[in-house]
Order: C-alpha cells, then structure tokens, then sequence
C-alpha cells in the first residue's frame, strides 16, 4: 500500500481550508496533513495544530496558545513560502484568499511540487509567472475552484486543440434578480448571503458583483490555455452544472454534481485517481427537476466587463483589478461604500493604470500596492 499523500494547507482555517481538512480526515489512509497555514484566526489554527499535530505551521497572527500548540510538535515558520517548500511534503493546497497565495505559489512549484490551487486570484494578478515558475520546476497545476475543475474533468482524454470554447457557469449571486435600483442599496449582510454555496467573505461579495465570474474568466485563460474569445459565461440559477467545454466538431460535455467543494478539493488530492466514495450527497436530477440557463446582464453588472477587459489586455492590468477588487469588497464590507461603488472603484483604478506587459514579479507586486492606494482613496457615490 501507498504511504498517504503528504498535504501542505495554506488557509486552513478558512472555508476551503477546512473542508480540505474533512475530505483529508475522512482518507487517513490515503492523505496527512504535513503542514498549516493561516492569517489571523490564531485559536481556529492552534485548535488545528493540537489535533492534526503538522510538522510545519505559519500564521501571520501569533497567540500564546498557538505558539504551545506550534512549539509541541515542530517549528513555526517566518513565512508561507517555508510551509510550501518544507521537507515531506507531497501536495500544496493554496486556500488562502486574495493575494496572499502567490508567493507560495511560486515557491512550491519553482521547486516542481503539485500545487492544487483554490486561490483564484493569484492566476489572476499572475498567470504568467505561474506558469513560468511551473514549466522551471517541472511542477503541476490542479484547479481546485468548481468551474475549473469541471472543465479539467470535462478535458481528461481531450486533445487541446479540439477545445472550440469553455463555458462557465454563473449563480448569479445574491442579487441576480434585482434591479440597478434596487443594488444601490443593498447591504454586506444581503450580500454574504449566496444563494447556493457557503464560502468565504469575500468571494462571496464578488460572487454577488460577478467578479468572481470575471476572475474566473482569467483563471481559465492560464489554466487551459484558451485566449479570451474562448471563454464564455452562462447564468445558471442552481449551481448544479458546474461548466462546460464546447469541442471542435459542436461537441459539449458538462461536469454536474450537487455545490459541494468537497469534490473538487478531493479529486485535486486524489489524482489521477477517483475515491472509492464521495464525500457529498449524490445529485437527484429527478429530484432537481428543472435546471435553468441565461445570459449575464453586464449592466447591473459591470464588473465581469472589466474583468474580462483586463484580462485581454493583461500585463499588469489584471493584478491592479483583483488588488483594486480587493480593496474595493473590503471598504463595502465596513460600510465605507456602497454595492454600486466596487464597479465604480475598479473602473478608476483600471483608467489610471497603465499596464506593462509580461511584468516581473516586482512590478506585478507595484502594481498591486499602487492599485490598492488609489481603490482607497476613491470617494463613494452612493451613500453607504
Ligand atoms: N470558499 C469556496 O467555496 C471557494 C473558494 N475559492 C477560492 O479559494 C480561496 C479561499 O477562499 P475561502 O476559503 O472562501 O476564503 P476564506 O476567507 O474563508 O479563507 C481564507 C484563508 O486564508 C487565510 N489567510 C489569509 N491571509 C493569509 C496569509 N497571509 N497566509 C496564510 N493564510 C492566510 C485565512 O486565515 P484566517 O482566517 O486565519 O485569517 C483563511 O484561512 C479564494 O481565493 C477563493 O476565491 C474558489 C472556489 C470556491
Ligand atoms: C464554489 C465556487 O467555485 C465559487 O467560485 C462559485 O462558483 C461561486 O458562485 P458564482 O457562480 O455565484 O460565482
Ligand atoms: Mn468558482
């Protein structure tokens, strides 16, 4: 028998992070947790080190409690990147939200681990040096977020070049059905309330903007290797359908399944194998009954356009919106401004950034900060 796959959790306390840790508890024999890593919530991740007893751990927040928990079974680390190069480990599950994934990122693959990413927005801010870094180590990539690995399902056995297009599907989000008017006044409460999926903050609130969408476009681009024009978006009301790829020959093969990320989190562990059991409820379509599809509004909104228009002009274009976004989702989650301002703040940011192509690790990183500078400073429009 295989020893079990040695996994690396960067965003353990998180909502993929812990889902990760359930799919990995439920295989003991299969899969160990190796290593945590966590942002602030020090007495979540002290609670996790107690249990699974990792030999590594970072937090960017350190409380008494998890430096005892850290100290009775190996050494704290300075930074993510040392979790995500550490000895004895087999896999590096990027669940951190934001920014905060990319250095690892790099550093696992720069030395040729897997790395199954969930953190969407470093593809986003930098799918080239993801790719540079990986081709250089010899790494490999497993998309983790639900649309991707759809597609990833929907593509095992598949030429590339038979791929015509890859459609994503939409929730739509908390507000799909209401009006300009209405968002104006929409409050984060309203927003954190997905009509399908329970995840974290904030891609709950670009999930509600159809950021999360947009980013998701860009995602697929590093992912598959597909330009802009073969990326499509579909509304999809139930989440069941978790996207599709359009062949040459007017093929289409879709991935279904109930909204549960356990799946996805699994299969990136699992691969290229199939667990013996899922760790969801079985889809009943019988039961489903009727599935729904239409076409996003980009007026109400704007933000997949913007997204999808920074990621065909790429460069640094791209790390200004997902920094921009970022700024943007947190000011409206502390009531600083209102639902209609997120668009407005990445659409500044967006016309005084001036993109530079195929940028360095560096000036991604600029970008970034001047990005985040400038989405602080604008002023809402909308009373909040
Ligand atoms: N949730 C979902 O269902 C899905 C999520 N994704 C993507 O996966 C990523 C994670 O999402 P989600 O789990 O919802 O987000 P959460 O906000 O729930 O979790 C984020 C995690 O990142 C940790 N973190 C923050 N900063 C750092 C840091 N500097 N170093 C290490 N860890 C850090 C947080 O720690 P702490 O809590 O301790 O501060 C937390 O564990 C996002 O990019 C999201 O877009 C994609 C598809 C589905
Ligand atoms: C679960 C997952 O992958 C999320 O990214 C999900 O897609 C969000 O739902 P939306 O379709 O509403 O963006
Ligand atoms: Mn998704």
């Amino acid at each position: 028998m295989k020893p079990p796959l040695r996994v690396a959790v960067l965003g353990s306390t998180g909502s993929i992070g812990r889902q990760a840790l359930d799919v990995i508890a439920r295989f003991p024999d299969r899969f160990a947790v190796a290593a945590l890593a966590a942002g602030a919530n020090a007495d979540l991740l002290a609670e996790q080190v107690a249990a699974l007893r990792p030999r590594y751990v970072f937090a960017e927040r350190v409380s008494p409690r998890l430096q005892e928990a850290a100290a009775a079974v190996g050494a704290l680390a300075e930074r993510p990147e040392a979790v995500a190069v550490a000895p004895d480990v087999d896999i590096v599950l990027v669940a951190t939200a934001g920014a905060a994934g990319l250095l690892p990122t790099l550093a696992a693959l720069r030395i040729g681990r897997p790395v199954a990413i969930a953190n969407k927005e470093v593809l986003v801010m930098a799918g080239h040096l993801v790719r540079e870094a990986m081709q250089a180590g010899g790494g490999e990539l497993r998309p983790v977020d639900s649309e991707h690995s759809a597609i990833w399902q929907c593509l095992w056995g598949e030429s590339p070049h038979a791929i015509r297009r890859i459609i994503l599907t939409a929730s739509g989000g908390a507000f799909r059905d209401f009006s300009r008017g209405q968002l104006a006044a929409v409050t984060p409460e309203q927003a954190l309330d997905h009509p399908t999926w329970k995840m974290g903050r904030k891609i709950t609130v670009d999930s509600a903007t159809l950021m999360n969408k947009g980013m998701e476009t860009i995602e697929a681009m590093w992912l598959f290797d597909v330009p802009m024009d073969a990326v499509d978006v579909v509304l999809h009301r139930e989440s069941i359908v978790h996207s599709l790829v359009e062949f040459t020959d007017g093929s289409v093969k879709a991935q279904l399944g109930v909204p549960d990320m356990r799946l996805p989190i699994q299969l990136a562990l699992s691969y290229p194998e199939r667990m013996p059991e899922p760790p969801m409820p079985l889809l009943d379509l019988a039961a489903v009954g009727v599935l729904h599809f239409g076409r996003p509004d980009l007026d109400r909104f704007p933000c997949l356009r913007l997204a999808m228009e920074a990621g065909r002009i790429g460069g640094t274009a791209p790390a200004a919106m997902a920094a921009a976004d970022e700024v943007a989702v947190e000011r409206f989650l502390r009531r600083e401004i209102g639902f209609l301002d997120i668009p407005r703040v990445i659409e500044h940011v967006l016309e005084q950034h001036e993109p530079l192509p195929s940028p360095s690790l560096d000036e991604v990183l600029a970008a970034d900060a001047e990005a985040r500078r400038l989405a602080a400073a604008v002023a809402p429009e909308v009373p909040a």
